[in-house]
């Protein structure tokens, strides 16, 4: 499968939210990807339900929003009925997530999981066949524009070698720090969906760089 492009709403001009979506639309990229912050979770409040509704009303591909807040469940239903296609959310917030992943579901979503840095990839072992995607951060969660953590390429490898036993359609995402100097070679780990926000809303020609990630050879470039 070819991977897929998932540029990050929280590095666009929000005074501009309507010419950035209309960039992204025209764009290679596969999804919107949206970052959901409760200060809690996490150290930053990003935005809720009121931008991504206005969001929604110009996005042309699905919405892949990236919860990182306490209690997840508590809003499901909500992020569901406000156009999530994907709902990720930490396990480091979730007590219950067999049961998180299950309700994600019966909504008609994609359930994805996502790993802090510091949470080791075998933890999943007993949900990686229920999940359809997994997303490893290659930065501590909170911010965009943080430096991308080298660790992630091996991490991406691990979960590979698991998913090849339990779950061989399972997504691999990765989100944080991407760009053309380590996305390709987060391809030849194995990932199938690359974020990016700064590096794709800071360029010059956004849709350019899009292209470029979108049409990236597995390991001809990495660091
Ligand atoms: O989840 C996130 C931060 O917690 C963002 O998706 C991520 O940081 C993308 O932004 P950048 O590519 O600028 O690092
Ligand atoms: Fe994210």
């Amino acid at each position: 499968m070819n991977h897929l492009i998932a540029p990050s709403v929280l590095a666009a001009d929000f005074a501009n939210l309507q010419r950035d979506i209309t960039m992204v639309n025209e764009s290679e990229a596969d999804w919107f990807h949206i970052d959901i912050m409760d200060g809690v979770f996490v150290p930053n409040i990003s935005f809720g339900f009121p931008v991504l509704e206005a969001i929604r009303k110009y996005a042309g591909k699905p919405l892949d929003v990236h919860l990182m807040i306490t209690d997840p469940d508590r809003y499901l239903e909500a992020f569901a009925k406000a156009g999530a296609s994907v709902i990720t959310v930490h396990y480091e917030a979730c007590p219950h997530l067999h049961r998180t992943i299950a309700a994600i579901k019966d909504l008609g979503c994609k359930a994805g999981v996502a790993l802090n840095p510091h949470t080791p990839v075998h933890l999943l072992e007993d949900i990686i066949q229920d999940v359809d995607l997994v997303l490893i951060m290659s930065v501590n969660p909170g911010f965009g524009g943080q430096k991308f953590i080298q660790r992630t390429f091996e991490k991406i490898r691990t979960l590979k070698l698991m998913a090849a036993e339990r779950n061989n359609s399972l997504l691999v995402e990765v989100d944080g720090g991407v760009n053309l100097s380590n996305a390709g070679k987060l391809l030849s780990c194995g990932a199938n969906v690359l974020v990016a926000g700064n590096f794709v809303f800071t360029a010059n020609d956004p849709k350019s760089v899009i292209s470029d990630l979108k049409n990236l050879t597995p390991g001809l470039i990495g660091v």
